[in-house]
């Protein structure tokens, strides 16, 4: 990541709940300085204290022209937070927004047509470097502030850019809510290990294990996901008992995660409305 503008200019983050703690975690741990990071958020973490003891500003006036403002509000939140940054609009400041459902065009509105903005969805094993964010552009995000975006969240992760933001609502129910779903995954695996007999602690540490050690596994194997599930499945045995349940096309899990990604991706759109 080129840290050099967003040293000189600064990193504006408006809003550091989960999300933006996640990122700006990631960023920290790659080498940006607590002095080029402006955070405005009401009820501030005391991690956020903490890292403002140490220089970060904190609930600050800030800089005239930062390189980036980090819109991590919630959508439900947006319109009493992003009218006070009306002032960064139109001009060189790139606004880059991870908030669900919220279409550029909210942004064109608040801020003015020709401020540049760039839509991303995230997910929150950014803070470790292991995320993946989708992005798309307004017309007047020029191609190198796209540049500057992919950078600045490669360095916390995967980054895809988007044909539209017309893909935006599914991607945010794929991979912005998607860890979600694994950690339900862990929960729910222990829950029947315990079930099966096994105390809490050990049924809870073997699933987290088995889904880390698996998330690790589909990321650094050359197979397919498929492959790796079939490498799993000795012919007639205890794997293909329950696959047997879980890959059934009625009740098993295809059509259960059909049903949860609808649900996500029809709640932002309904946010955009
Ligand atoms: N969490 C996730 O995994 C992902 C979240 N997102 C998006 O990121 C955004 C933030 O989500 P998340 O981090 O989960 O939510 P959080 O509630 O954890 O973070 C939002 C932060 O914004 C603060 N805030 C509220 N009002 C204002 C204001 N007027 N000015 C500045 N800050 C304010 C909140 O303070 P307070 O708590 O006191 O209200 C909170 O600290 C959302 O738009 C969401 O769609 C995108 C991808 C993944
Ligand atoms: O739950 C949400 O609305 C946000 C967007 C994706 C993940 N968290």
């Amino acid at each position: 990541m080129d840290l050099a503008d967003l040293g000189r200019r600064g990193l504006v983050l408006l809003g550091c709940g989960k999300m933006g703690s996640a990122m700006l975690e990631g960023w920290l741990g790659r080498g940006l300085a607590l002095s080029a990071v402006w955070v405005t958020d009401p009820r501030p973490s005391d991690w956020l204290k903490s890292l403002a003891a140490r220089g970060l500003h904190l609930n600050e006036a800030l800089p005239d022209e930062p390189a980036v403002v980090l819109v991590a509000v919630k959508p439900q939140m947006m319109s009493e937070a992003l009218p006070g940054l009306a002032a960064l609009g139109e001009g060189r400041v790139l606004f880059l927004t991870v908030a669900a459902g919220t279409p550029i065009s909210y942004y064109e509105r608040t801020l003015g047509a020709a401020t540049p903005v760039i839509r991303a969805m995230p997910n929150t094993p950014a803070a470790v470097g292991r995320g993946i964010t989708a992005l798309v552009g307004n017309a007047a995000a020029s191609e190198a502030q796209m540049a500057l975006a992919e950078d600045l969240l490669s360095a916390v992760g995967q980054v895809v850019r988007l044909e539209g933001e017309h893909q935006m609502d599914a991607v945010t129910a794929v991979s912005g809510s998607g860890p979600a779903y694994v950690f339900h995954l862990i929960e729910a695996l222990a829950a029947a290990g315990e079930a099966e007999g096994l105390p809490a602690d050990l049924a809870m540490t073997l699933a987290r294990a088995t889904v880390t050690g698996a998330g690790e596994l589909a990321h650094r194997a050359p197979e397919s996901a498929s492959q790796l599930r079939v490498n799993v499945t000795s012919p007639g045995g205890t794997t293909a008992a329950a696959l047997g349940v879980l890959m059934d096309p009625e009740s098993g899990l295809p059509p259960l995660l059909r049903r949860a990604v609808k649900a996500a991706a029809d709640r932002g759109r309904e946010l955009g409305r």
